[in-house]
Parts: C-alpha cells; structure tokens; sequence
C-alpha cells in the first residue's frame, strides 16, 4: 500500500443531503468528522439527472464553508462550466474525459484557475486515458457505480482497476489523490482502502445515517468509516 493511504480522506456525496437546507447538512457532516464536501454536477444529458451548479457552490461558500469542495462535473461540454466553478471557490474540479473534447486543455483550465484537476473513469472507461497527462493531474477518480444516481451498488470489478491506478499514481511519484465514488459503505470501505483508494465518497451511507441522540449529527458513521480505515 502507498503511504499517501495513510491520509484517508473521507467525502460525503451531498448528492445525498437534504437540499432544503444544504448549507445546515454541509455544515453538520463537517463537524462531524468529514473531510472534504463532494459536490455532484449532473446535467441530464451526459448523465441521466439534473442536480445543481456554480451558484450553489458559491452559496457554500458565502455560507462559510471553508473545507475543500470536489466538484464532480458529469457534464458535458466540460470547459464552459470550469471557470465559473473556479470562480465559484471549487477546490477539486473533475471532469469525464470522454466528455471533453480537448483533455489537456481542460486540465490545464482548471489548473490555471489555481484549483485541483481530476479525470473521472466510469466503471468501463479506460484507464489509458491518463497517458500522457499525468504530470496534469492531481485526482484520479473512480466511478464504483455507472453514474448519475446515489444509492447503488458497488461494482466489485472496480478494485482491480483501483489496484491498476494504484500502480500508475505511485510510478508517477506524484502526490496524486486516488478517490472512489458510488456503494462506499462501513463494511466494504477498508477492503476499498486496500485497493488503493485514499479519498472515499459517501453519499446514502453517510446522509441515511443521522445520529440517533442527534439528527443534526454524522459522528457515528464517519467514525464507523474511520475505525474501519483504522483496520485496512
Ligand atoms: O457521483 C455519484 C453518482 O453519479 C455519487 O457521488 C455516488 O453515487 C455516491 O452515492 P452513494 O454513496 O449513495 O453510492
């Protein structure tokens, strides 16, 4: 396993969140232990749904949320959305690689914006795609479900090819974040670490599991993944 795997970053998928009150739940699921707020951008013709876009992350951020926001974009055109997610105080964007027509000009967009630049690999994408740009890249992410929907089920072929992007991240020896979406739950989340993975998003495990004391609360179950993170 990688030492970057030591510093396991979890992401809860607000795709799950009550978006009746977004900026209450980002703010819950933060102090309650999470790590980064995973922000899902579906545009009903990449991806067969409809979420939200830049204002919604600009509204986090004027609503002082300050931990990194992972802007998955399932778009696609990819480029007309990345400055204004740069402007909107994304971290992370990331983008489906067969949804752009010019990779390295994506990238290389985001990376000018001063954010973070993933590719994001459905679960029969190639990896290949990363040829040639790594040295662009600083999120590898993947799909454990075919996107555009929280609550399904994890494909299990996705640990070998996170063992295969394991692989490539390390012979690059760059500080390559490897992150995992789609059926992350306590009881499959180390052997998911295992694999490869340092960054793991949740959406149903984490928003369907509110403390019982306190259902402003996610204390339990983060703690649940980070004691079964522990044991990977
Ligand atoms: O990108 C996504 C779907 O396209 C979601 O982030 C993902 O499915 C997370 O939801 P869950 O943890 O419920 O599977």
């Amino acid at each position: 396993m990688s030492d970057s795997t030591t510093d396991f970053q979890i992401a809860p998928s607000i795709l799950s969140a009550d978006f009746a009150r977004l900026g209450a739940e980002v703010d819950d699921v933060l102090a309650s232990g999470a790590d980064i707020v995973h922000f899902d951008v579906m545009d009903n013709h990449y991806v067969p749904n409809l979420t939200i876009g830049p204002m919604v992350c600009e509204a986090l951020r004027k609503h002082g949320v300050t931990a990194p926001i992972d802007a998955h974009l399932m778009v696609k055109p990819v480029d007309r959305l990345i400055g204004d997610f740069i402007d909107a105080g994304a971290s992370y964007i990331t983008f489906h690689p067969e949804a752009s027509e010019h990779i390295d000009r994506s990238l290389q967009l985001i990376r000018d914006g001063g954010c973070k630049a993933g590719l994001v690999f459905n679960p029969a994408t190639p990896l290949s795609y990363l040829d040639y740009v790594m040295d662009k890249v600083d999120m590898v992410l993947l799909m454990s479900v075919n996107p555009g929907f929280g609550g399904q089920s994890f494909i299990p072929g996705t640990l070998d090819k996170l063992r295969e992007a394991r692989r490539r991240i390390d012979a690059s020896g760059r500080p390559i974040r490897l992150e995992i979406d789609g059926g992350v739950k306590v009881d499959n989340i180390a052997e998911i670490a295992r694999a490869g993975a340092d960054t793991f998003v949740a959406g149903s495990a984490v928003f369907k599991a509110r403390n019982e004391a306190d259902p402003n609360r996610y204390d339990g179950v983060i703690a649940d993944f980070r004691r079964a993170l522990a044991e990977a």
